[in-house]
């Protein structure tokens, strides 16, 4: 389980997250919601260890990111596309990953199978789709079959048919038992995605709930969302 408790993070005085507080639990998709430059990303580089917070928590299972024993077994996590450099083999990347991991090469094979880039392995990453590369990410994240799985925009520049391959696997995450922390600014593709919607805004949880319960007295949730944001017209 994630739980975020009061996270605050202020750069030079001005508050990009204020009191966040709110948890994703094992086997549900939640999705987290807001527009650009809601505090999103702050929020899951944070609870990813990879900036300090001013206050507050955010921990899996009671315990920060940096005092997990074994991280990639723990949390995978996709930020930012595949993060590989560009003139490795995809193969050599999550190789790479692995062995600097304590996790057998051998899931390297599997997860290459999983995302559908077996054939590709040998390719150098710049010659990869942006499609490719999520799936590339989307691997690199599976390698240690970790219990939570966070995603930061998965669907960002893809095609529909990528679109449909990153809800599919997302909704296989979660049935499979995992905790999914989904970011998204696309409330169609969250509609269908998320068991659990949290909405942030200028740095503040402002709704939480089942999808049923956000949605509630709307007619979508993208309804919902702009009027708990306050406006149609942004
Ligand atoms: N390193 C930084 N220094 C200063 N301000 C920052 C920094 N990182 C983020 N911010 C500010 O914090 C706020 C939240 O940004 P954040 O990237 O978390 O939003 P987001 O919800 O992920 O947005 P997007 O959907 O555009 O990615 C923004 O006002 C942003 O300008």
């Amino acid at each position: 389980m994630i739980q975020i408790s009061n996270l605050t993070k202020r750069y030079r005085g001005a508050a990009a997250i204020q009191d966040v507080t709110f948890t994703a639990r094992p086997g549900r998709v939640t999705g987290f919601l807001g527009p650009n430059g809601a505090g999103k990303t702050t929020t899951l580089r944070i609870l990813l260890g990879l900036a300090a917070p001013t206050g507050g928590t955010a921990t899996f299972d009671g315990r920060r990111y940096r005092d997990l024993r074994a991280p990639l077994r723990t949390v995978g996590a996709l930020l930012d596309g595949p993060g590989a450099l560009p003139d490795r083999r995809a193969v050599d990347h999550l190789t790479w990953i692995a062995r600097s991991n304590g996790i057998s090469p051998r899931r390297v094979g599997a997860v290459l199978e999983l995302v559908g880039l077996s054939d590709v392995r040998r390719r150098r990453v710049r010659t990869f789709s942006l499609g490719m590369g999520q799936r590339l990410g989307i691997a690199a994240a599976l390698l240690g079959d970790p219990e939570v799985v966070v995603l930061d925009e998965p669907a960002n520049g893809l095609d529909p048919d990528g679109i449909r391959w990153v809800r599919t696997q997302t909704r296989r995450f979660a049935a499979e038992g995992r905790t999914v922390l989904v970011s998204s600014h696309v409330m169609a593709e969250m509609a269908e995605t998320a068991d659990d919607i949290v909405i942030i805004d200028k740095g503040r949880v402002l709704a939480t709930g089942s999808l049923a319960e956000v949605t509630g007295g709307h007619a979508s949730l993208e309804q919902a969302f702009f009027a708990t944001i306050g406006g149609g017209a942004r």
